[in-house]
């Protein structure tokens, strides 16, 4: 015999649980099922632990920094294990309070691998579920790689749960999390080297903010190899041989540590999708603008695991899960907007993006002001004896509107967010310079930066 709910969801990462939420709250009978314990990527393996670790490396930064500058940061030393402890005890009891979260919310909770049977069925583990309606918010996972001997790599998931940090750690691909975790592992005392197979590493930010990262990176032991492929990785006596090929020339070299840093891909093989009918690829299930499967109406998807114009990031994720709740509930078909949507790579410093880039810019034929400041010498940066900041804002001379912004330097990820609100407001920078900031603040830096 079956159950039947309101609403089904798969996946209890921060998608799936905003969706069940919702939706219980409206008195509909709602269940979610996960494998794993609760909570998903961001809390348990990705967002939140990355930015604890990430601490210890800001306290040796910022030391150095201030090295000669009444700062003796000789001494000073990332404890590996200690560190871990220390996010373990937010990412631990985050399963259970979550389950506990969602059952007060009256949210049924169901553990192991959901797939499909039939439209409107799904079997965990051997019992059939019927619903009126499913939410596919299972996420992402690592891509997977071809080369000989990529079954040696670790992933991020293994990279934050490391007993101990090796010296020498080779990281495949450079994109967002090659880049946070070699700038971590750089400071705890490794040598990290990043292989990018392109020429331009994080590839969705502005090239120039990029190259001042790349620059500072370097400063700090962090080496990045461009247009290099990985041929092969062989373990040895010591750790790996790497073989890298750019432009015809290959080199190996030996390293402790392989990990996975090049891209994730919706995570749906498992799902049986062809068994609901649901159409999907790489990207993640293909839905309309309003996050409704374009071949079976009784599914629904969001964030990681949804082929949609956001990019695969938390906030995203929520803002998609709620908007495909608030379509179901009320039978609406409203898109998500996902234009004032800040994102930041978390590395020392961060370097952060919202709105367009340059290209997109000029591509849609907007006529620009581009405000690039070198804001290394600005009193928030002297303040702390950071070397590299910049910042670019792009106004729409015609509406002076802020139509995108690109920021690197320490605190800037919180900066970001105040872009973002302008353009989702539609906030002209006469506007936003009218506001008045606390003093001596980032935020102060704001209205010189337009
Ligand atoms: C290392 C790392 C760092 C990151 N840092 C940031 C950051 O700083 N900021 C940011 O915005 N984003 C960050 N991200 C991205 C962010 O974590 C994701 O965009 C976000 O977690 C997506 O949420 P989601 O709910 O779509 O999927 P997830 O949180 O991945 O949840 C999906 C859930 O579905 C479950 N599942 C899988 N298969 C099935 C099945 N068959 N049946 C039932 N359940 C299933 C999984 O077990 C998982 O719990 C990071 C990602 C990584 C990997
Ligand atoms: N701070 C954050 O918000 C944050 C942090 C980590 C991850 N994430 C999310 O997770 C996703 C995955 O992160 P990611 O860093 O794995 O992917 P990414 O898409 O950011 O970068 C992948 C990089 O790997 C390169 N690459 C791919 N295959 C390669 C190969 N065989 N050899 C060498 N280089 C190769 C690509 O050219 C690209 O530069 C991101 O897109 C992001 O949305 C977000």
């Amino acid at each position: 015999m079956s159950q039947s709910y309101d609403l089904i969801v798969l996946g209890a990462g921060m998608a799936g649980v905003a969706s069940a939420n919702k939706c219980a709250s409206q008195g509909w009978r709602v269940a979610i099922v996960d494998p794993l314990p609760y909570g998903g990527t961001c809390a348990l393996r990705g967002c939140d632990p990355k930015k604890i670790l990430r601490r210890g490396a800001e306290i040796i930064d910022s030391a150095r920094l201030m090295e000669g500058k009444g700062i003796d940061a000789g001494g000073l030393s990332i404890k590996w294990g200690d560190l871990m402890k220390h996010k373990h005890g937010f990412t631990d009891p985050v399963p259970e309070n979550m389950e506990a979260g969602l059952n007060g919310n009256g949210v049924e909770t169901l553990h192991g691998p959901a797939r499909f049977t039939a439209e409107r069925q799904i079997d965990v583990d051997g019992t059939r579920y019927d619903a009126d309606r499913f939410l596919i918010a299972t996420g992402a996972r690592p891509r997977p790689l071809d080369f000989p001997g990529h079954e040696h790599l670790i992933d991020s998931t293994g990279f934050l749960d490391l007993d101990d940090l090796p010296s020498r750690i080779l990281f495949v691909g450079g994109g967002f999390i090659s880049f946070e975790f070699a700038h971590i592992a750089a400071r705890a005392g490794a040598s990290p080297v990043i292989v990018d197979r392109g020429e331009r590493p994080l590839k969705g930010f502005d090239p120039d903010l990029v190259e001042l990262l790349v620059a500072r990176g370097a400063e700090i032991g962090v080496e990045l190899r461009r247009s290099t492929s990985i041929v092969a990785v062989e373990p040895n006596s010591r750790g790996y041989i790497v073989t890298l090929d750019r432009a015809g020339v290959c080199e190996s070299i030996e390293t402790d540590l392989v990990v996975h840093g090049a891209g994730r891909v919706a995570d749906l093989a498992g799902l049986a999708l062809d068994a609901a009918g649901v159409e999907w690829g790489e990207r993640g299930v293909s839905v309309s603008d309003h996050l409704q499967s374009t071949t079976n109406a009784a599914v629904w998807a969001a964030g990681d695991s949804a082929d949609t114009a956001g990019m695969p990031l938390t906030p995203v994720a929520v803002i998609e899960a709620k908007v495909a709740s608030s379509n179901m509930i009320k039978g609406t078909t409203a898109a998500p907007n996902y234009s004032g949507i800040p994102t930041a790579v978390f590395t020392i410093p961060e370097l952060a993006r919202v709105g367009m880039l340059e290209t997109e810019a000029r591509e849609q034929g907007i006529d620009l002001t581009v405000r690039h400041s070198d804001t290394s010498g600005w009193y928030s940066n002297y303040r702390l004896g950071e070397t590299t900041a910049a910042a670019k804002v792009l106004i729409d001379r015609s509406t002076d509107r802020v139509v995108g912004a690109h920021l690197l330097g320490p605190e800037y990820g919180e900066l970001i967010n105040t872009f973002g609100l302008a353009i989702t407001l539609g906030l002209t920078t006469r506007q936003l310079k009218s506001t008045t900031a606390a003093y001596p603040t980032v935020g102060s830096d704001l209205g010189s930066m337009v």
